[in-house]
């Protein structure tokens, strides 16, 4: 569910017209709306209203700093994978004391620094890690909070290259070797274990992926009980899927409820790491017919957003809805490739979307408000778009569109002739 609908025949974010928000600001442009990142959140933060709980919002989503600062207004924590996503939950108000975080590969700098503003935790990826964060821990006179990201081993039945809970990937501790890290990492003076965590995939839609993982970490809790380790959150990650087109995802309250029958009365704060469930429907990518290039076999609409501006599609073959802006009979009916100017065959939008088009016409692609902007690139040295945030009639400039200035700035020519 959603703020982006259609009034007479034009689409609007929350109260505001796109078509309006577009003139105003340009196209490509990300569009947020407020309302539906608060509702998302709540539709985590209602069904847990009883019980200990944190929700940490996965920033990788989405890291603007107007989106940070919504989710941490409402109390959100955060799950961060960077020193880069550190600074950002702090410059958006957010609270350190409520941030997690995840990542196989956490640099001496960026423990140091996550230490230093006391975060709650650490889950941890590998022994070699662990080891790490213990000396660092040491060398500042700290104990740090640590969970083990355990590798369940279950098949989340997503796309291959979002799945991160088998064997083959390279994320968390595999289980069998868990309780031992368990042990060691409890010994250790400048480790304290506080959780236990994982995270199997992203994009899944289906309950019974995150249940058999529960399975298996309700099986390691008790191991981790009788050897003295008592802990005190459980995070499941995030990895609910959304609609894109047809999936019909759980709501987070059917699966919540889900998790609740299986844990019974063992009393834990409960964590969550959702990133996509809250921001993906909460913003859409507008953008600009330049082009209608008509042929026998394909017909391509060229716009002015490409790969380099949401990259899913390309990466993935993701499909989201485009949709127009403004509903129009006038113009060319047709089964259109919505096509980016970037010199790449896979820069593609969208593929066969039956639309009628006019060259200037505005589209909206739905869906675009997780991995849309935070996978964006410069590629073909072209400027990353502006992100807007609208709140009922209120619309918020969130990030201005970048310059030739500001995409140069930092690079040099060579010294001399
Ligand atoms: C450790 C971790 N937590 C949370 C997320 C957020 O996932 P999603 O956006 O699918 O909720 C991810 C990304 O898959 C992740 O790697
Ligand atoms: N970027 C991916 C999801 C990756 C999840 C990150 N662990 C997507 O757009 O679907």
């Amino acid at each position: 569910m959603d703020f982006f609908n259609y009034n007479n025949g034009q689409l609007f974010a929350e109260d505001l017209s796109v078509k309006e928000l577009a003139e105003a600001f340009g196209t490509p442009l990300y569009v947020y709306s407020r309302a539906t990142l608060e509702r998302h959140y709540r539709a985590y933060a209602d069904p847990l209203a009883n019980q200990p709980h944190l929700i940490c919002y996965a920033v990788k989503a989405n890291s603007n700093l107007g989106v940070l600062n919504v989710l941490a207004r409402m109390g959100a924590g955060f799950d961060i994978v960077s020193a880069g996503e550190l600074e950002r939950v702090l410059a958006a108000g957010g609270d350190p004391a409520r941030v997690v975080f995840s990542g196989v590969g956490k640099q001496v700098g960026e423990i140091r620094r996550a230490l230093s503003v006391g975060i709650k935790c650490f889950n941890v990826e590998s022994i070699p890690e662990l080891q790490r964060i213990d000396c660092i821990a040491e060398e500042m006179g700290l104990r740090a909070p640590v969970s083990i990201r355990v590798n369940p081993d279950v098949d989340p039945k997503t796309h291959p290259y979002i799945s991160t809970g088998l064997k083959a990937n390279k994320f968390g501790i595999g289980f069998e070797l868990a309780r031992e890290v368990y042990r060691q990492a409890a010994a250790m003076q400048h480790i304290e274990v506080v959780g236990v965590d994982c995270h199997i995939g992203s994009q899944i839609t289906q309950i019974d992926p995150f249940l058999d993982a529960l399975d298996r970490l309700l099986v390691l809790i008790d191991q981790l009980a009788e050897d003295g380790i008592h802990i005190r959150h459980l995070d499941l990650g995030g990895g609910l899927g959304v609609r894109y087109n047809d999936e019909t995802p759980p709501l987070p309250t059917t699966y919540i409820e889900a998790l609740r029958q299986k844990l019974g009365n063992r009393q834990f704060e409960l964590v969550f790491e959702p990133g996509r469930a809250i921001a993906a429907n909460a913003g859409i990518l507008v953008t600009r017919v330049e082009y209608l290039k008509e042929g026998q076999e394909k017909h391509f609409a060229i716009v002015d957003a490409a790969m380099n501006d949401l990259l899913r599609p390309a990466l993935y073959n993701a499909w989201q809805a485009i949709i127009p802006v403004t509903e129009h009979p006038d113009g060319t009916t047709r089964s259109w490739d919505i096509v980016g100017p970037v010199c790449e065959t896979g820069d593609f939008l969208g593929k066969d979307r039956e639309l009628t088009l006019k060259p200037g016409d505005l589209l909206a692609v739905r869906s675009a408000g997780a991995y849309g902007f935070a996978m964006a690139s410069n590629y073909n040295s072209r400027n990353r778009p502006a992100e807007v945030m609208v709140d009922g009639s209120e619309r918020y400039l969130v990030r201005q569109r970048e310059s030739y200035e500001q995409q140069m700035a930092g690079e040099f020519t060579l010294p001399g002739q």
